[in-house]
């Protein structure tokens, strides 16, 4: 290993002072020591000493990033590991680790451990390397017990002049997560994660086919979601500006089959972000819904489906009564807090999509203008909706059969899950037609008898 000696002396020019010197001297001769005398296995021993001497007379400033807060991923280091990687491909590492999952679309390179790589930035240097200290399993409370005995501790150090500080504070770790986001929406494959044991799954691939083109929901409504999901997007310096979290709330409500859970696919799809489903009937308590909130990153949607049968929210002032009684559950405010408080404005561009089949049964507070930025009525098919589903189903975009579906469809309620059903049961995509205007008409007779047998009971 060669030993670079520009950096000393340049630092040795600023401070000339005497200490400083015979200081610089010292930790040089060690160098030379370490270089020529030590055997390999002291080396790395040696090594962290000397780091450290160096440190305190060159004046440096080192940000440790722990691979965990707790239970939730540190979303800054794992923004590192991205962009390090774009580094480790191309600089000054002197090993690299290569992999390539399937959840990814390129090759992926990784610093090896206690590797160092260094970065420059408006002409600031800085030194990265990843720690790895490897610890009894038992200590950590994030990880897997069964898998192993013996555990690693991950962390980067970020090391750099300590005059620089502000300007990597405020410059360069943001523009280290601006990239890896970057990079993450070019490579990486959208994942779902979902809550158990009080923490979120990581490593499920999210492969709904769903997207804008495919869904089948009226034209006008389509188009007014999609402005607004681009608005929202967009809207970063808005939120800077106005001081209010980035993070936006949907409400979509309608009968089973209309197509909420397919809007939710379509949207993550067009914008590339995770899926956090959370299922509040396991969660313990508000503390643990409110590490889970914290543990997403950003530029994700959080779902909870069936809001109004998952868990029974009660009013705030049972809420009250239930936490001086020490009840551990989930309760409406706490929801409320989690979702909406002062602390979810940690995170940037949030969306969060409550579902429900009965809006009706909803707490009010959960409607209360300014919570849910959005409600959307997913209902039962119309024809142009139905026109879409025929042309995912059988590639038909017009037909002779088409008016007396649309006829129909305007006579009975029939949802794009019950259509898509009769328009799989056949290949040839006429049979499919035919038995999608017997379905209707059935539906229809259906419907008739029964409001004859309420004009009976009437009379
Ligand atoms: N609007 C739609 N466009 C395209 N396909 C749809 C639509 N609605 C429903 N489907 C089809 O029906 C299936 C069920 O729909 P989905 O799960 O989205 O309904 P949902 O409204 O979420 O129902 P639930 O209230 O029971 O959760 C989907 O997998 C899809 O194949
Ligand atoms: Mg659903």
């Amino acid at each position: 290993m060669k030993f670079d000696t520009k950096p000393l002396v340049s630092a040795m020019a600023k401070f000339d002072t005497k200490p400083f010197v015979s200081a610089m001297a010292s930790i040089m001769v060690m160098r030379t020591i370490k270089n020529e005398l030590i055997p390999p296995e002291f080396l790395n021993f040696f090594q962290s000493g000397l780091d450290h001497l160096s440190r305190r007379f060159l004046a440096e400033f080192t940000v440790v990033i722990e691979e965990f807060q707790g239970l939730a991923r540190n979303q800054v280091f794992e923004a590192a590991e991205i962009y390090l990687g774009t580094k480790a491909a191309t600089v000054s590492a002197e090993r690299v680790k290569v992999s390539k999952s399937e959840d990814h679309k390129k090759l992926s390179f990784n610093i090896d451990r206690n590797e160092e790589v260094n970065d420059a930035f408006e002409g600031v240097s800085v030194k990265w390397k990843l720690i790895c200290i490897q610890v009894d399993s038992s200590r950590i409370r994030h990880y897997d017990n069964d898998s192993s005995a013996v555990a690693e501790i991950r962390s980067y150090e970020l090391t750099f002049h300590k005059k620089h500080k502000n300007k990597i504070f405020n410059s360069y770790l943001p523009y280290v997560l601006e990239v890896a986001q970057q990079i993450k929406n070019g490579n990486m494959a959208i994942k779902i994660h979902s809550n158990e044991y009080g923490y979120w799954s990581r490593d499920e691939k999210f492969n709904h086919p769903m997207s804008f083109d495919t869904l089948a929901i009226d034209e006008k409504l389509q188009r007014e979601i999609v402005n607004d999901l681009d608005k929202f997007v967009r809207a970063r310096e808005f939120y800077r500006r106005t001081g209010k979290a980035w993070k936006r709330g949907y409400l979509l409500y309608g009968p089973p089959g209309t197509g909420k859970s397919s809007l939710i696919a379509a949207m993550a799809n067009y914008l590339h972000y995770d899926i956090y489903d959370l299922d509040l009937t396991v969660v313990g308590d508000n503390k643990s819904l409110r590490q889970l909130i914290l543990g997403m990153s950003n530029r994700s949607i959080l779902v909870i489906e069936d809001i109004d049968c998952t868990i029974k929210l009660q009013n705030r002032e049972e809420d009250e009564e239930a936490s001086s009684n020490g009840h551990d559950k989930v309760t409406l405010s706490g929801l409320l807090n989690a979702t909406d408080g002062l602390w979810s404005c940690c995170a940037e561009e949030h969306i969060i999509i409550f579902t429900t089949n009965h809006k009706e049964k909803l707490d009010p507070a959960l409607l209360r203008p300014g919570r849910m930025d959005k409600q959307i009525l997913l209902s039962y098919c119309s024809f142009s909706a139905f026109k879409q589903l025929a042309m995912n189903y059988l590639c038909v975009n017009e037909h002779e059969l088409f008016e007396k579906i649309e006829q129909l469809l305007g006579q009975v309620k029939v949802t794009p899950a019950e259509i898509g059903e009769v328009l799989t049961k056949d290949v040839d995509a006429t049979e499919c037609l035919q038995d999608l205007i017997n379905f209707l008409h059935t539906k229809k007779m259906i419907k008739e008898e029964i409001m004859d047998e309420g004009n009976v009971k009437e009379e």
